[in-house]
C-alpha cells in the first residue's frame, strides 16, 4: 500500500527553530549523533517494554541494536534501529512538529536574546532533538515502522519550510534516519561525519554509556594466509568486520572515580534530554535490605516548563539494569520535579505496574532516601560554594518551597537551605538563620510581609513601624510564599510573623508604660469615630481600630492572625475552589491629620453624609497602598474626582 507523496509544511514554531539549526547558532555540531542514538536507546528501550507487557506484539526483540553505516560515495550516514519505531501520524506529530510545552517562550527568548552566545545558551537549554541533523545534513530521510504494523511511513525534508511524507509497504522494524552530508568545513566545527575514526571518537565520547550495542561495519584489510604473496598488481583484499562501538557499561553501577565528569556530563544529557551540563552529580549506591544504584543529576537550568501541567518526573526506572520506565513519579517527591537521573532497583519484579510501585513499601523507601540526599547536597553546596548555591536557589528555589507545604519529615533541612529577600539587603538574599543572627535584643519573632512584588512591599503601609525601628522584614514575593508561610509555624524556636496580620507589639518594656497611658487616652477620644466606623464599613472590613505599626500613612488594613490573605484568597478562587470572603481589619493612624479631622468632624457633625465618603475613600486609599486591588474602581474615582472638585 504505497500511497501518494504528501507534501506538508513545518508549524511556523518548528521553521523558526530549523532556521536556526542550519544557520547554526550552536557550534558543537558533533552532538547531532548524540541525539539519534540517544532517541535510538529510547525507542529500543520502548519495544523491550512494549514486548515484555505484550506477549502478542509482533516483533522481534532478539538482537536489539543500533547500527550506523556510511556510504562515502554518496557521503550519507545512516543511523538504524531496531526499536519501537513510529506510526505515520507520531511521525507527523513527533517529528514534523517541534512537540515540546515552552517552545513559544523559547522563541520569545530567542528574540530577546543579544548575541549568539546567548542563543546558543538558550538552545542548549531547551534541546533540539532531532533537528540537530539539519546542522550536518542538507537533507534528512526517515524510514520508521513501528512495531506491531504492517505498513511503514518515509519521511523527507531538507531543513526548509516543507517536509514529505509517504506510507510505504517494506520497511523493517524500527526507525532508520539517513542523512545526507553537508561538505565538512572544519572551520565551521562541521567535521566528515562518514569518516569512521570520527564516528569512533563521538560515540565514544556521547554515548559510550548506551546500553545497546552501536555496531558499525569496518572495512579492513584481510588478513594474509601463510601461502599468499603479494604482487604489485593484487589490490589489497578486504573484510568487513562489525565492531561494537561502545561499552555499554551502565554508568550508575560503575565506582565513581572510575568516571570522567564528560561521562557523567553526556549522561546527563542523555537521560535529561538536556543539552547543558548539570550543576551537580549525586551518585548514590545501597545495600542492604533494599539495594538499588541511583545517579541523579540536579540541572544547570530550571526547564522552561517547571510550572506546567505536562513538565513529567525526572527519574528512570530500572530494575537490575533492565529499564523499567522513564519519569517514575513514584521515586521523588514532586516538588523535587527538577532532579534527573535513574534509578537501579535489585529486588523489584520486571513487571512492576505504576499501580504496584505506588503501594511499594521498598519504593517509598528508596524515594525517603533519595529525597534526603538531594536536600543535603543541595545543604552541602550551601555552605561550599555560595555561588552554585545561589544558582540553584535562584533556578529551583521557588519549587523546593512547595516542599514546605508537603513534606513534614525534611522541612527543617528545607527551611535551612531556603533564602529570601529581606529588608537587611536589595541585592543579597538572606537565610533564616542569618536573619535570626541578625535579630535585636528582645525580637522574638522573624517578620515577613507576602505580596507580589519587593517594590509593592516596601511601599506598603504596614511597613512603616517596622523601618522606624530598624527591624528586619523578608519580602516574600513568590505565589507559593503565600501558603507556605500558614503553615510552618517557628524557625530555630522564633515564631514566623507576618506584619500584616494580627496586633504588632514592638514596644520596649519602658516604652509600654507611656504608650499604654497614651494609648487608653486615644482609645476613649476615638472610641465614637471608631465605632461609627465600624458601622459604616461593615460590609468591607471587621473592625476598625487604632494602629501601632503606621508612622506616616493614615490608615492600613491588616488581617486576622489566622486569616487568609487577598492573595490567597485569590490564589484559591483562581484554581477553582469556594473559599468565603474574609473580612479584614482597618487600622488608623491617630496621629495622622486626614483620622485627627475625621475624629473632630465626626464629633461635631455625626450625620453630615459628606463622611461616609471620607471613610470609603480612606478604606479605599489603604487597600490601594498595600497594592490590592478596589472592589468598585469606578465608585471610588467618582468620590475622589468630587471631593478634588470641591477643593478647588
Ligand atoms: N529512533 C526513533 N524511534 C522511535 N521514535 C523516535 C525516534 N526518534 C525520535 N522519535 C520520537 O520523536 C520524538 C521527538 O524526538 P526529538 O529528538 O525531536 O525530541 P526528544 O527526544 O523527545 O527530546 P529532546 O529534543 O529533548 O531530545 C521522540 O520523543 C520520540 O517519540
Amino acid at each position: 500500500m504505497t500511497t501518494g507523496i504528501e507534501q506538508r509544511e513545518f508549524q511556523t514554531e518548528t521553521r523558526q527553530i530549523l532556521d536556526l539549526m542550519i544557520h547554526s547558532v550552536y557550534s558543537n555540531k558533533d552532538t547531532f549523533l548524540r541525539e539519534l542514538i540517544s532517541n535510538s536507546s529510547d525507542a529500543l528501550d520502548k519495544l523491550k517494554l512494549e514486548a515484555f507487557r505484550d506477549k502478542d506484539l509482533e516483533a522481534d526483540t532478539s538482537d536489539l541494536h543500533i547500527e550506523l553505516a556510511v556510504d562515502k560515495a554518496t557521503r550519507t550516514l545512516t543511523v538504524r534501529d531496531n526499536g519501537i519505531g513510529m506510526s505515520h501520524d507520531e511521525v507527523i506529530d513527533l517529528i514534523g512538529t517541534l512537540a515540546k510545552s515552552g517552545t513559544a517562550e523559547l522563541r520569545r527568548k530567542l528574540r530577546e536574546a543579544k548575541d549568539a552566545a546567548a542563543s546558543e545558551e538558550l538552545i542548549g537549554q531547551f534541546g533540539i532533538g532531532f533537528y540537530s541533523t539539519f546542522m550536518v545534513a542538507d537533507k534528512v530521510t526517515l524510514l520508521t515502522r513501528k512495531a506491531g504494523e504492517k505498513h511503514g511511513t518515509r519521511w523527507e525534508s531538507s531543513g526548509e519550510s516543507t517536509y514529505t511524507i509517504e506510507t510505504i509497504d517494506d520497511a523493517p522494524q524500527g526507525t532508520t534516519v539517513m542523512l545526507h552530508l553537508k561538505p565538512e568545513d572544519v572551520e565551521d566545527h562541521l567535521y566528515d561525519y562518514a569518516a569512521e575514526q570520527k564516528l569512533r571518537e563521538v560515540v565514544k565520547r556521547y554515548s559510550d554509556f548506551i546500553a545497546y550495542p552501536i555496531r558499525m561495519d569496518i572495512e579492513r584489510p584481510a588478513p594474509k594466509s601463510e601461502d599468499e604473496t603479494e604482487t604489485e598488481t593484487d589490490t589489497p583484499k578486504t573484510v568487513i568486520e562489525t565492531d561494537t562501538l561502545n561499552s555499554m557499561k551502565a554508568l550508575w553501577a560503575r565506582p565513581k572515580d572510575d568516571v570522567t565528569e564528560d561521562e557523567y556530563n553526556e549522561f546527563y544529557k542523555h537521560v535529561s534530554h538536556s543539552w547543558d551540563d548539570p550543576l551537580e552529580v549525586i551518585p548514590m549506591k545501597a545495600e542492604g535490605t533494599f539495594e538499588y544504584q541511583a545517579l541523579l543529576f540536579i540541572p544547570s537550568h530550571a526547564p522552561f516548563d517547571l510550572f506546567s501541567r505536562e513538565h513529567r518526573a525526572g527519574i528512570h526506572l530500572y530494575v537490575k539494569r533492565v529499564f523499567i520506565m522513564d519519569d517514575c513519579e513514584e521515586l521523588m517527591p514532586e516538588y523535587l520535579r527538577f532532579v534527573k537521573g535513574v534509578v537501579d532497583a535489585q529486588d523489584l519484579s520486571l513487571n512492576v505496574s505504576r499501580e504496584i510501585l505506588q503501594q511499594d513499601r521498598q519504593i517509598r523507601a528508596i524515594r525517603r532516601r533519595l529525597t534526603k540526599k538531594v536536600l543535603t547536597t543541595i545543604k552541602d553546596i550551601m555552605s561550599a560554594d555560595q555561588e552554585k548555591y545561589r544558582t540553584v536557589w535562584s533556578q529551583f528555589g521557588r519549587v523546593l518551597k512547595e516542599g514546605l507545604l508537603s513534606d513534614f519529615d525534611n522541612r527543617e533541612t528545607l527551611l535551612e537551605i531556603s533564602s529570601f529577600q529581606s529588608t537587611n539587603s536589595d541585592d543579597e538574599q538572606t537565610t533564616l538563620a542569618q536573619y535570626v543572627e541578625r535579630m535585636q535584643d528582645g525580637q522574638e519573632q522573624i517578620f515577613y510581609l507576602t505580596g507580589e512584588s519587593r517594590q509593592q512591599l516596601e511601599a506598603s503601609p504596614h511597613m512603616e513601624a517596622f523601618r522606624a525601628r530598624g527591624l528586619e522584614v523578608l519580602l516574600l514575593t513568590d505565589p507559593v510564599d503565600e501558603m507556605w508561610v500558614t503553615s510552618v509555624p517557628e524557625f530555630d524556636g522564633k515564631p514566623l510573623q507576618s506584619i500584616a496580620k494580627g496586633e504588632v507589639d514592638l514596644d520596649t518594656e519602658e516604652e509600654k508604660k507611656d504608650a499604654e497611658a497614651k494609648r487608653e487616652e486615644q482609645d476613649k477620644e476615638f472610641a465614637g469615630v471608631l465605632s461609627w466606623l465600624t458601622t459604616t464599613l461593615e460590609e468591607q472590613v471587621k473592625q476598625v481600630r487604632l494602629s501601632t505599626r503606621l508612622t506616616d500613612s493614615p490608615a492600613c488594613i491588616v488581617g486576622d492572625e489566622f486569616g487568609m490573605t487577598p492573595a490567597l484568597e485569590r490564589m484559591y478562587r483562581a484554581s477553582g475552589q469556594q473559599v468565603p470572603h474574609f473580612k479584614r481589619i482597618l487600622e488608623l493612624n491617630p496621629t495622622h491629620p486626614l483620622v485627627e479631622g475625621l475624629r473632630s468632624a465626626h464629633a461635631e457633625r455625626g450625620d453630615d453624609p459628606g463622611l461616609a465618603e471620607t471613610a470609603e475613600l480612606l478604606y479605599g486609599t489603604a487597600l490601594l497602598a498595600e497594592g490590592g486591588e478596589l472592589e468598585d474602581p469606578a465608585h471610588f474615582a467618582k468620590l475622589l474626582a468630587n471631593r478634588l472638585a470641591r477643593t478647588l
